[in-house]
């Protein structure tokens, strides 16, 4: 097993994965695990530090999250953020309290020079800087041996320290975006106080993923879930070069694709890629499945385990397949469920929340950890052509999770049609490449229109188009008011049904991208 650089500990923040992210970034291999991993299971990593993350929970709780306190004892440094701090604070005798203002939002930060020095986790950090605060709590009382190394306006323990024992603690988020120089704290504090000084990067992310899979498949065969989405596409390159033939790829035809999806991605992997790509036609099962369901979280669910059916159906058809790959990422996962720690569900994701728990296949999913651009670099690192890495996402769940309430036949084709138009505008104008996702949404919503003189009484369609980097976060994208009014008029004009088209202009959070 590789050893890994720095060990995060998470308490469930929903920025857990944005401090391996920032480490990758650095070039720094980290591994996130559950704050209550045994310190055996820690050491036995090799890691050089440990970050504790922040969380959602408060440390003076009956119940709260706590340590392996056995971590403070190996002589490795330690990082605590927000609830990390306060745990470190606690943990080492100090006092924590709710406090009269919660701070949420920017602040200066300002270091604290010390007989004309400065923490080693500030060099080269300039003093006024902004950095992003998220807590109602704060330490009251330092344990010994620990000294203010940073301050805030309103908080005199912004960053504290025992530099002797190399623990460090801070009540910011170094880790988010708007903390402007905290991803130099977090490579000081791995570089300059773990003397962490491999160089990690997405190639050797590559190398260890195959090597893995290989070890974990041996002689079988894998079931390899095939979109045509960028997500799988990864996946699937990744896994024939580990286990070649050995992989099976399934394109699933659920009934809940685009128009004309289905012929493009049997065109690009079956005819220009010579991929032995299996179509599993299962639209029937699905519609059937879905027939009357209109709750979000049950359509999701449902067709969760209706993926899961028609794999398993295939499977059954080679033998030996024991595994099942998915081109599952980070954010799929954070807002299904909470796999490493205390954090909230979101929505199903079906490839993680949606899977039934009678599932036999053993899963592969390479891509769990990282975020969608992460997964785009990797995709150039495996040579996929820049089309199929440029595509924006469509979920599995597809038109289901685009039309409010009861999934029919005669809706599906309405939204395919305005859908295929939407994308057919901003591709010729543009806008395509410079979006995230653009989707049109179904609104079981009528109402009265006025076309040719005639009264109509039709269906309203939601046009959707966002911004974003990594999905976790989204804008909606700010589209010309001309180019909107060209996407109205051919939906309204084109498609038989519609006669109201309206923007989302909802960003997320508070919203999500997907309706449902
Ligand atoms: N129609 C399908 N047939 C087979 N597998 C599918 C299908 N739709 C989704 N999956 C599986 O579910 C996983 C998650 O879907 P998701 O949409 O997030 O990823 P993707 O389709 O690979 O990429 P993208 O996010 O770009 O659409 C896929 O990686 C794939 O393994
Ligand atoms: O494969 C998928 N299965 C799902 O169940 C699913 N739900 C959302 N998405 C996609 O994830 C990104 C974030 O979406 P939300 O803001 O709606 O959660 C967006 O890109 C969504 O399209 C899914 N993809
Ligand atoms: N973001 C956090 O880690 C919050 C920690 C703690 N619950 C507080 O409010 O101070
Ligand atoms: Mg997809």
């Amino acid at each position: 097993m590789k050893d890994v650089s720095i060990i995060v500990l998470d308490f469930g923040s929903q920025y857990t994965q944005l401090i391996a992210r920032r480490l990758r970034e650095e070039r720094i291999y980290c591994e996130i695990v559950p704050y209550f991993t045994k310190v055996e299971e820690i050491t036995a990593k090799n890691p050089k530090g440990i970050i504790l993350s922040g969380g959602p929970a408060s440390v003076y709780d009956e119940d709260a999250y706590e340590v392996d306190k056995a971590i403070y004892d190996l002589g490795l440094p330690v990082m605590g953020i927000c609830y990390g701090m306060q745990r470190i604070a606690v943990d080492f005798g100090g006092s924590v309290i709710r406090s009269d203002h919660h701070e949420y939002g920017k602040a200066e930060l300002y270091i604290n020079e010390e007989h004309g020095n400065v923490s080693p986790l500030f060099e080269s950090c300039e003093n006024g800087r902004i950095v992003w605060m998220s807590h109602s709590d704060r330490v009251d009382v330092l344990p010994e041996g620990f000294a203010p190394i940073a301050y805030s306006d309103n908080s005199p323990f912004a960053a504290i320290a025992n530099e002797e024992k190399r623990v460090y603690a801070m009540q910011y988020h170094p880790e988010v975006q708007h903390s402007e120089e905290g991803y130099l704290m977090l490579r000081n504090f791995a570089r300059k106080i773990c003397g962490v000084t491999e160089k990690w990067d997405m190639g050797h992310f590559l190398k260890e993923q195959i090597a893995k899979i290989k070890e974990q498949v041996g002689e079988g065969k894998v079931l390899c879930g095939l979109s045509g989405g960028v997500d799988s596409s990864v996946v699937a390159a990744l896994l024939y070069e580990a286990i070649g033939d050995q992989l099976i790829p399934v394109f699933v035809d659920n009934g809940l694709l685009r128009k004309g999806e289905r012929e493009q991605v049997e065109e690009v992997f079956k005819v220009n890629l010579k991929v032995p790509l299996v179509v599993a036609d299962a639209s029937e099962l699905f519609l059937e499945r879905l027939a009357g369901v209109t709750d979000p979280e049950t359509k999701r669910k449902t067709i969760g385990h209706t993926f899961i059916e028609v794999f398993e159906a295939e499977a059954k058809k080679h033998s030996g397949i024991k595994f099942l790959a998915q081109g599952t990422l980070y954010p799929d996962v954070i807002e299904s469920v909470s796999v490493k720690g205390p954090s909230e569900t979101i929505k199903s994701h079906h490839n993680v929340g949606g899977l039934p728990d009678w599932m036999d296949f053993e899963l592969i999913e390479p891509l769990r950890e990282l975020f969608k651009d992460e997964v785009r670099k990797l995709g150039r690192e495996l040579g996929l052509p820049e089309s199929m890495i440029n595509r924006h996402p469509f979920p599995g769940p597809g038109l289901a999770i685009r039309i409010m309430g009861d999934v029919n036949k005669p809706d599906l084709n309405l939204l395919r049609e305005a859908d295929v138009i939407l994308l057919d505008e901003l591709k010729a104008s543009g806008y395509y490449t410079r979006t995230w996702q653009a989707f049109a949404v179904l609104l079981n919503v009528k109402s009265v229109g006025v076309m040719g003189d005639n009264r109509t009484y039709d269906n309203t369609v939601c046009v959707r188009v966002v911004e974003a980097v990594d999905g976790m976060t989204a804008t909606f994208a700010h589209l010309p008011h001309d180019l909107l009014e060209r996407i109205s008029r051919r939906i309204i004009n084109e498609v038989d049904g519609i006669n109201r088209v309206v923007y989302d202009i909802s960003s997320k959070p508070p919203a999500t991208i997907e309706w449902e």
